[in-house]
Parts: C-alpha cells; structure tokens; sequence
C-alpha cells in the first residue's frame, strides 16, 4: 500500500466538504485531523465531528507553546492544525484527512508533497444559497459564503480531483473512486 496520504477535502465554502470528508473518511476507515477553532458551534453541524471548538484563551496558549503546523484568522476566529494531531496517524503509517482552505492545503502541499492529494468539491452559487438557507444557516453565513465564492472556485485548477456535489450517493461514489485510485 502507497503513502501514508494526506486527503485533502477542499474547495467552495457550503460545497459539501464536510458532510462528504467524514462519510467517506469513516466508511474507508481513514483518520480524521480536526482544526481547532475558536468559533461557536453551529446548531446545522454535528458538534465535535466538525472541529475542536476550543477558547480563545486555549488558543493563543496552544498557539504560544508553537503547536500549530498553521494558523488562520478567518472574520473573526482562529483556525489552526495541531502539529501532532496530523504527524502522529502519519508515523503510524495511517492515511488521514483534513477540511481546509485553500491556503491551508497549499501550505500542506508545500510540506508534505506528493502525500497530499487535494479533493476539490463545490457547487454552484444558486445551491449553496439553497441548501444552507433550507438548513437554517444564518443570513451573514450565507452572504460571507456567497461572498468569497469566485476567490475560492479558482483553485480547482491547482488540486488532484475536482468534483461538482450535485447528489451525494453520486459525489460519495466518484471521491471512493479518487481515493481509491490512490491506495
Ligand atoms: N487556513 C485554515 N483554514 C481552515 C482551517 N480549518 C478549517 N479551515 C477552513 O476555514 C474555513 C472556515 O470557515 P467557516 O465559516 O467556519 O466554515 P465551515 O467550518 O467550513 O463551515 C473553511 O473553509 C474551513 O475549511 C485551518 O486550520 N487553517
Ligand atoms: N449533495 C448534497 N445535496 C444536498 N445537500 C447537501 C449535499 N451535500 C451536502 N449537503 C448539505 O449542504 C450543507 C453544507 O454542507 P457542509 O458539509 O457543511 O459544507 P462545507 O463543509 O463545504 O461548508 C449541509 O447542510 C449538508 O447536509
């Protein structure tokens, strides 16, 4: 078996990211690297499957003791992976994977190279409208999503897989299929 791999999952904020990582991540037995963050909880997320959601305070701690593989302030919060939490499953030859950014995938890829496979997932604007606003996503979410979208679309052209999330046994099907074509 090749790697370990650093699967990537990446793209449009409100794309699916999420949602998909930890469906196919548990059903491939892959290990999940969680960013902590300082930002609250959403009501639509599933608590702790999402992020550590950690203080402020905890934060510029962990942030102080150096960590962080890397930070991002992102409005108003803090997001960063912890350096042990990625390097750990990796040494123990486990493929991992992470949702981020795309400055934060670049930085992984700068790093760790060929190890990482970035899956770049979105939608088009009219559907992440649609789907957070039928999800109960607050307005400003929305907005900020909408916002950063033509910023965010243009890096499917740097990432290994690109995958429009239309219906979701679809999309499953073609990321188990990407993965796979790795392992
Ligand atoms: N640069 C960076 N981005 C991150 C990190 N963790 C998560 N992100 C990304 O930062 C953004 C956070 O925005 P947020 O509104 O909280 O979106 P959500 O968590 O995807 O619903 C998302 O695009 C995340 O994928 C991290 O450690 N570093
Ligand atoms: N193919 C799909 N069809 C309909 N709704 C979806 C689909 N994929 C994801 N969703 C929903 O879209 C919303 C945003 O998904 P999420 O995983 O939080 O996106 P991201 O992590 O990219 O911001 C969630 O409510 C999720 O249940």
């Amino acid at each position: 078996m090749a790697g370990p791999y650093i699967f990537v999952f990446t793209g449009t904020s409100g794309s699916g990211r999420k949602t998909i990582a930890h469906r196919i991540g548990t059903e491939l037995g892959i290990v999940p690297v969680l960013s902590c963050t300082t930002r609250k909880a959403r009501t639509t997320g599933v608590k702790n499957q999402d992020y550590h959601y950690i203080s402020r305070d905890q934060f510029n701690e962990l942030d102080g003791q150096g960590q962080f593989l890397q930070t991002a302030t992102i409005g108003k919060e803090r997001y960063g992976v912890l350096s042990h939490e990625l390097d750990r499953p990796l040494q123990d030859g486990r493929h991992v994977y992470l949702v981020l950014n795309s400055e934060a995938a670049t930085l992984l890829k700068k790093l760790y190279g060929d190890k990482v496979i970035r899956l770049f997932i979105y939608v088009d604007k009219g559907t992440v409208r649609e789907r957070l606003e039928s999800k109960g996503m607050s307005y400003d979410v929305v907005e900020r999503y909408l916002e950063q979208y033509p910023e965010e679309v243009v890096y499917r052209k740097q990432c290994e897989h690109v995958i429009e999330n239309v219906e979701l046994t679809r999309t499953l099907e073609q990321i188990r299929v990407a993965i796979q074509s790795h392992l």
